[in-house]
């Protein structure tokens, strides 16, 4: 399995970044026109699209009933009968994304599907609370049979520059982690500027994150294409710095189609094929796959299937 065994805190690599944030603004913009797909071409990034969903619910009237429906969703994310027209089998999204106490439930609902179940910890979404109860967290959301942890980030620690605490906190997060693959929630909302954005990203890498993702879904502003630029150029430059591969995951308001193709294109210019699986590549969303589906049955049949066809996720 894929993992990054990050390095040591070098804040050389990344102390001269300097970022032109109307130029990187204008280059986002320019990602939705720089391919064109149509058709069977747009079906087959509509379905890959799927493969890297981590399907999510992170409310606080979460249910082990509800958790169970969506594990089913994950199991047989599109109506069988569409995937036969496709000819596709086999479908399922790329992970499960629960609160902690829900874990035992999505692993008991996805049995020997494989479909790896992701926990939030760490005082998701915000992460004020003791590092020692931050890390007994993760250890529980391991314990219950967590396969991947999205962890959040001291957003203080990069408002202050203080990256060896951040470095530090992060490191101590991946040891908990264990063999669980660790995501790193940077909330890049809240952290003011793409330099800082950009700087997050090194330490997290560094400190050994298997994937850098935007957002929790809770802040203000959530995923952005120019943030998500930004991340995977850290993931670039990262890769030629140190040979380490590491995955980019968008979260938190991603609800259409359209965005599941932006990201995706973004993904193919930054950093090329290998980042459009889902080894490398996640969406996070509580609320994109009805639309997936949507278009993907109006390919099928030439027509928009009712909204209660596709009344969960
Ligand atoms: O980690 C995933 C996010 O919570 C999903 O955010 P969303 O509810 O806006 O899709």
């Amino acid at each position: 399995m894929r993992r990054n065994p990050g390095t040591d805190l070098n804040t050389d690599s990344f102390a001269d970044i300097r970022i032109n944030t109307p130029a990187v603004e204008r280059r986002a913009a320019t990602i939705p026109a720089r391919r064109s797909l149509k058709k069977d071409h747009q079906a087959a990034w509509l379905l890959n699209a799927i493969r890297c969903i981590d399907l999510t619910t992170l409310a606080g009237d979460d249910t082990e009933a509800r958790v169970a429906r969506l594990c089913a969703k994950a199991r047989q994310p599109v109506d069988p009968e569409l995937l036969e027209a496709l000819g596709v089998t086999g479908l399922t999204t790329g992970a499960v994304c629960v609160y902690p106490t829900m874990v035992a439930a999505a692993k008991r609902a996805l049995g020997n599907s494989g479909i790896p179940v992701a926990s939030v910890a760490t005082g998701f979404p915000a992460g004020l609370m003791p590092l020692d109860l931050r890390l007994a967290e993760i250890r529980y959301a391991v314990d219950q049979g967590a396969d991947e942890i999205d962890i959040v980030i001291t957003r203080a620690h990069v408002l202050q520059a203080d990256w060896t605490a951040l470095y530090d906190e992060m490191r101590a997060m991946r040891e908990a982690c264990g063999t669980s693959r660790m995501k790193a929630i940077l909330a890049t909302g809240d952290l003011k500027s793409l330099e800082n954005v950009a700087k997050a990203s090194h330490v997290a890498m560094q400190a050994g994150s298997d994937w850098i993702k935007t957002s929790t879904g809770k802040e203000g502003v959530n995923a952005t294409l120019p943030v998500s630029l930004i991340m995977c150029r850290a993931i670039r430059d990262y890769r030629d710095q140190t040979g380490h591969i590491v995955g980019f995951k968008p979260a938190g308001g991603l609800r259409t189609a359209k965005d599941a193709l932006n990201w995706q294109i973004l993904m193919r210019e930054e950093l090329g094929r290998d980042w459009l699986s889902p080894d490398l590549f996640r969406i996070g969303a509580s609320s994109l796959l009805g639309d997936i589906e949507r278009q993907i049955s109006h390919h099928v049949t030439g027509r928009y299937a009712s909204a209660h066809r596709q009344a969960i996720a």
